[in-house]
């Protein structure tokens, strides 16, 4: 393993072999914990797309929030799910399966397509700046954020984010987009993890081996984050677990680690030095 490959293996926290069951009960118990540690806490607010991600922490989040009203007789725990379609999503179906599952308490629908919409016409005919299919996109995951943050603002929220290790390494976020929450219940896991923890929480199987897409771009509608980064999560999980890749794949991966350097830190300031070659 080469020394780059060990360094972003402890960074990001990921074990070679988990226990799915262990796994999961560490997590709702980090969810709990955060809550009961700051009293003026009531709710966990996320966005369900339909995919993976926010399929496993949306349960985990719901078990965990269902757990501390249980244990504290305070009803004003709750766990809100959000949908947030640009327009109308295409694989709907999907979110409502997902929804299905994780049974949130309470289940809002904020549609951003005005909201982007509105900006994206706002700076072409106001300042003349023609925003690209693919910044568009990078706008609709920063409205996403701009909504969650909306509904946890009135409701004593923390805002969950479903950024992983796997997206991580990449930055296949956006960046104060999807990149931006409170908390991060699936750090330190890879996307085949991820998978074993849906699976022991006895979720549909469609559910964890849908194709990971962030469905950002119009011109490439659901195009696959393996298509959009080159190489595939199978690659990135073994690159993770510290096995063996080929040498493409590891010159894409961690060409993608060193150009998203930036996104894994607090805005820069004076006397940062990460970032010096
Ligand atoms: N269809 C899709 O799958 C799809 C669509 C859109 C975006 N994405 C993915 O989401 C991610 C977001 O795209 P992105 O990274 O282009 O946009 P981003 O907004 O997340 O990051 C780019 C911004 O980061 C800042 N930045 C860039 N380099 C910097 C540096 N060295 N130091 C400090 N700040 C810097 C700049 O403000 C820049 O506008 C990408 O991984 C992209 O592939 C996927
Ligand atoms: N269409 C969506 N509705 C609700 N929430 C969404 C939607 N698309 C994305 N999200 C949220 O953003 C993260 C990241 O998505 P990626 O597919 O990894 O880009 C996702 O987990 C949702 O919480
Ligand atoms: O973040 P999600 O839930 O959209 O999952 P994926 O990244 O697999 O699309
Ligand atoms: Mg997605």
């Amino acid at each position: 393993m080469s020394e780059l490959q060990q360094i972003i293996i402890k960074n990001l926290q990921v074990a070679p072999q988990i226990s799915a069951n262990e796994e999961i009960i560490k997590r709702v118990q980090f969810l709990k914990d955060y809550m009961l540690a700051h009293p003026f806490l009531k709710t966990y607010v996320l966005g369900i797309s339909g995919g993976q991600d926010s399929t496993l922490a949306g349960k985990l989040a719901q078990l965990a929030i269902s757990e501390l009203r249980e244990k504290t007789g305070d009803n004003d725990y709750k766990f809100i799910a959000v949908r947030l379609p640009y327009g109308v999503q295409k694989d709907e179906d999907d979110a409502q399966k997902s929804l299905n599952f994780i049974q949130p308490d309470e289940s809002l629908v904020i549609n951003i397509k005005s909201s982007v919409d509105a900006l994206v016409k706002e700076l072409n005919e106001g300042s003349n700046i023609v925003v690209s299919d693919f910044n568009k996109g990078n706008i609709k995951a920063r409205q996403r954020m701009v909504s969650q943050y909306a509904v946890a603002g009135q409701r004593s929220g923390a805002v969950i984010g479903t950024d992983h290790a796997a997206e991580n390494i990449t930055g296949f976020f956006t960046k104060f987009g999807d990149g931006a929450a409170d908390i991060l219940p699936l750090f330190g896991l890879n996307k085949r993890q991820g998978k074993a923890l849906l699976k022991e929480l006895g979720a549909d199987k469609s559910l964890y081996e849908k194709i990971p897409t962030a469905d950002l771009e119009e011109n490439r509608p659901m195009i696959a984050d393996e298509d959009a980064l080159g190489v595939t999560y199978e690659a990135i999980d073994d690159y993770l677990e510290g096995k063996e890749v080929s040498d493409k794949d590891r010159e894409t991966i961690e060409r993608w680690y060193k150009k998203s350097e930036h996104k894994r830190h607090l805005p820069i300031t004076l006397g940062d030095t990460f970032w010096v070659k």
